[in-house]
């Protein structure tokens, strides 16, 4: 069993409900969606990677003692045997936290003797993939869980306020992020406000902490 790995790496989760967390990463190669905004294309579009086994992820986890592990792409969902890693780490005692695009059923990762916990996309107009969310995730949601909104225009924040109200989603699992560079992170608070919405806005850390562009952080 062995998985395609972009890269590993430990750095502080700069994203979603644990952001500001020390976590190891592990990007997997390929992802079923092809967002315009992507900001890691290079985990798709002529991917390097490592065919690592099952025992040397584990190992290059277990050496870096970090209980936070963010499972990430690419599309982590659509790795085979992802669900072995998740139970084995499950096992270790690491918290396991998943990045996936909205478009692949959580279910059966959601019933895992182990359940990680979900940053769950839906991808607005700008992103050009709403056709392929499963709004079916929704109903797994769990405490942890949090439902993401990249947005990238003012069209796309209203998208996101319509999603959230017609599944009724819970506010305050909900995070606006920004596409980098793209939609002012002020218009995402002037859009909660002028709503009075308890979604919270957010910030992709890392890409201030370090250059945008730079891998592996
Ligand atoms: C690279 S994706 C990998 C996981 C999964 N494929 C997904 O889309 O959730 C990780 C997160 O980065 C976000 N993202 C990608 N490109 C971005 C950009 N240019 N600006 C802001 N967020 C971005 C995605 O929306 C997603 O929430
Ligand atoms: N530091 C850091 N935090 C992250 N949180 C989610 C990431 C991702 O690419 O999925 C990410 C990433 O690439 N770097
Ligand atoms: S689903 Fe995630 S990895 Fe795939 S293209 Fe969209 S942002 Fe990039
Ligand atoms: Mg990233």
């Amino acid at each position: 069993m062995n998985y395609k790995v972009v890269e590993i790496f430990d750095s502080i989760n700069g994203e979603g409900p644990l952001a500001g967390r020390l976590s190891t990463f592990v990007r997997f190669a390929s992802c079923n969606l092809r967002c315009h905004y992507c900001d890691t294309r290079y985990a798709y579009d002529h991917p390097q990677y490592t065919l690592m086994s099952l025992a040397e992820i584990l190992t290059r986890i277990e050496e870096a003692s970090l209980d936070l592990v963010t499972l990430t792409g690419g599309e982590p969902l659509a790795t085979p045997h992802v669900d072995v890693l998740i139970e084995k780490l499950g096992e270790m005692g690491k918290h396991v936290e998943i990045e996936t695009n909205g478009s692949i059923d959580i279910a059966p990762f959601h019933r895992l003797a182990h359940r990680p916990s979900f940053t769950l996309d839906y991808k607005l107009p700008g992103s050009g993939m709403s056709a392929f969310m499963k709004t079916e995730n929704y109903q797994y949601l769990k405490d942890g869980d949090i439902v993401k909104f990249v947005c990238g225009a003012k069209d796309d924040l209203e998208e996101a306020l319509r999603i959230i109200r017609i599944y009724h989603l819970n506010e305050e699992d909900c995070y606006f992020s920004a596409v980098f560079n793209q939609l002012a992170p002020r218009d995402i608070v002037d859009f909660l406000l002028a709503h009075k919405l308890k979604a919270k806005v957010q910030l992709q850390l890392h890409k201030y902490i370090w250059d945008p562009m730079k891998r592996g952080v």
